[in-house]
């Protein structure tokens, strides 16, 4: 589904990573996870092909990133959908089918569209509250409505960036969940941005670190060890082994309290770290 082999990318003049691999197989759950500022997201912007490669090289389906978009659904990071928005869930769902046709209808849509429409709802567990509007509903309420919207084409690779951000812990167990179960049952590829990878660590078949221009790839418990994630991190890291199996995060460095604007604030943080 995503093989990127020795590929670097660079953005606004300056070398981003490099050296990054990773492959991904049908039905796969992998992550994302590294420092704010690290290049998550321009990773996911590669595999999109909106942010070209300089160096190795990234295919997707096999075929240059960008060239099947039809067949790769995206969730990019947001922020939350104002209280007052009237659009119902099932609309946001629907964006993802016909939303780029400014309205139109797909050909021959109609009956398949509503058909699967209401299949991927009850997919990802928001039939109860798809007919209300979305901005009553919960932060993950709304994840599952935009995961839903991501998934109505059929995709056989879904990126996902932080769709975890801003949830409580029970939610983000429970998108996680819900996440690992599209992989298995629908056989679709998926690659989560993500800033803790606790809550995710249980459904995983592959992390991908970046930090300091680097990137180590692999299974979680290959790649999950106290020695590599202090090294990437640069900050004493634990990872323990709980009672049943289950490996578990300790020190690693919290995200910004406030992601509304995550971009300006990441960049403060990731240099405050730099010089810790
Ligand atoms: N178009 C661009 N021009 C200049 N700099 C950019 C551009 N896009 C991203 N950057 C910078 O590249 C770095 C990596 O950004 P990116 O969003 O990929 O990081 P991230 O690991 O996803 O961060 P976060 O965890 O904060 O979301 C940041 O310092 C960002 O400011």
């Amino acid at each position: 589904m995503v093989c990127v082999d020795d590929a670097a990318v660079r953005v606004g003049g300056r070398p981003l990573w490099s050296h990054v691999r990773l492959d991904i197989a049908a039905g796969e759950f992998a992550a994302v996870l590294g420092p704010n500022g690290a290049g998550k997201s321009t990773l996911i912007k590669a595999i999109l092909g909106l942010v070209p490669t300089t160096a190795g090289s990234i295919r997707v389906l096999g075929e240059r990133p960008g060239r099947l978009a039809d067949r790769v659904g995206y969730l990019p990071q947001r922020r939350s959908f104002d209280a007052d928005l009237r659009i119902r869930g099932l609309d946001i769902v629907r964006m993802g089918w016909d939303g780029d046709r400014w309205g139109l209808p797909r050909p021959g849509a109609g009956r398949a569209a509503r058909e699967r429409i209401a299949e991927v709802v009850d997919l990802v567990g928001a039939s109860a509250y798809a007919h209300r509007p979305v901005g009553q509903c919960s932060g993950g309420e709304q994840q599952r409505l935009l995961i839903a919207q991501a998934l109505v084409r059929r995709p056989e690779l879904l990126l996902l960036d932080e769709p975890l951000d801003s949830l409580d812990l029970p939610n983000q167990a429970a998108v996680a969940a819900l996440v690992g179960r599209i992989c298995r049952t629908q056989g679709v590829a998926v690659v989560m941005v993500a800033h803790d990878a606790n809550p995710i660590l249980a459904h995983l078949d592959k992390v991908i670190y970046l930090a300091e221009g680097g990137a180590v790839a692999g299974p979680p418990r290959e790649v999950i060890t106290s020695e590599t994630l202090t090294r990437l991190y640069g900050t004493p890291i634990e990872v323990l082994r709980a009672g049943d199996g289950r490996l578990v995060v300790v020190g690693q460095p919290e995200p910004p309290a406030a992601h509304t604007d995550r971009h300006a604030s990441s960049r403060t943080e990731g240099n405050r770290r730099a010089v810790r």
